[in-house]
């Protein structure tokens, strides 16, 4: 399982660089030692729903275009797809590439909205809340981190083994893309309306207009594959979520740092 990466999109344009060393350069590291490998392991890797960039047909599927990415970061997990076809092809490896859908809760990521909008409501800073051209809303398919657990593990348990070694094809071997996200998508102004419940404190909000770094309006995931594929079946919505990293995010910045998870 390989989920090392420089994530997040707006990053993306102050350190670019950063994101190819990471996504594109040090996957194919991996794939490089994996070939070698003999026996060659199966890989499933942490691909985005950022590919889908520009596509506004929703909700996105696997089968629909993503050749617009809108960020640098969006363009390295497509590379990593293309990256992954090439050494499955070529050397025989299976790849499972999944395209996960903003996913947060306990021990989340600090660079992402729903983690330091909570910080900063509770400093009382305003926070700026995204809107679209002619006020239209951003909504995200948030995505809890225990259904994109569950979605991981399934990948691996039906993850079929590669066919070379040594460097060498033996025959065809598995190439999987699966988007695991909530199909639910919520908009960031019900979002920061969630937090401000469980957090007892008004957020003091600023909508500004969505800037062009890489953001996308809305995401929306089909999961019909990774149904029917790996039985995947998302089952947190935003509200029970959020409860469950607010909990935690109060627990381990209360001065012990000891979490209860
Ligand atoms: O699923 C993905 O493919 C990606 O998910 C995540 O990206 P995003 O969906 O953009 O999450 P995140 O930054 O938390 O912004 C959430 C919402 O808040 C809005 N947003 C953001 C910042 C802000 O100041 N104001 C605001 O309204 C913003 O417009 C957005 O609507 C991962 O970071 C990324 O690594 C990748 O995996």
């Amino acid at each position: 399982m390989h989920l090392a990466a420089q994530a997040g999109v707006r990053y993306a344009m102050e350190n670019p660089g950063s994101y190819v060393h990471s996504n594109i350069a040090g996957l194919v590291n991996l794939l490089e030692v994996c070939k070698n490998a003999n026996p060659q392991p199966a890989i499933v890797w942490a691909s985005s729903s950022s590919v889908y960039g520009l596509n506004n047909k929703v909700p996105f599927s696997e089968r629909d275009r993503t050749d617009q990415p809108a960020s640098l970061y969006a363009a390295t997990k497509k590379a990593g797809e293309e990256i992954a076809h090439t050494y499955n092809h070529i050397y025989g490896l299976s790849l499972t590439g999944l395209r996960f859908f903003t996913v947060y809760g306990p021990w989340g990521r600090p660079d992402m909205a729903y983690f330091f909008f909570t910080r900063d409501i509770l400093k009382g800073k305003t926070i700026p809340i995204f809107e679209g051209a002619n006020h239209r809303t951003v909504a995200r398919d948030f995505t809890y981190i225990d259904d994109i657990v569950k979605g991981c593990l399934a990948s691996l348990d039906t993850a079929e083994k590669s066919t070379g070694s040594g460097g060498k094809k033996k025959g065809p071997a598995q190439l999987r893309v699966f988007n695991l996200g909530n199909t639910s998508p919520v908009p960031v102004t019900d979002l920061v309306t969630i937090l401000e419940r469980l957090l007892k404190v008004k957020a003091k909000r600023k909508i500004t207009k969505l800037p062009r770094n890489g953001d996308v309006q809305f995401t929306h995931a089909n999961i019909s594959l990774a149904q029917r594929e790996l039985g995947y079946k998302p089952t947190t919505d935003l509200q029970t979520g959020l409860k469950k990293f607010v909990r935690w995010y109060l627990s381990y910045y209360s001065g012990g740092k000891k979490a209860s998870g």
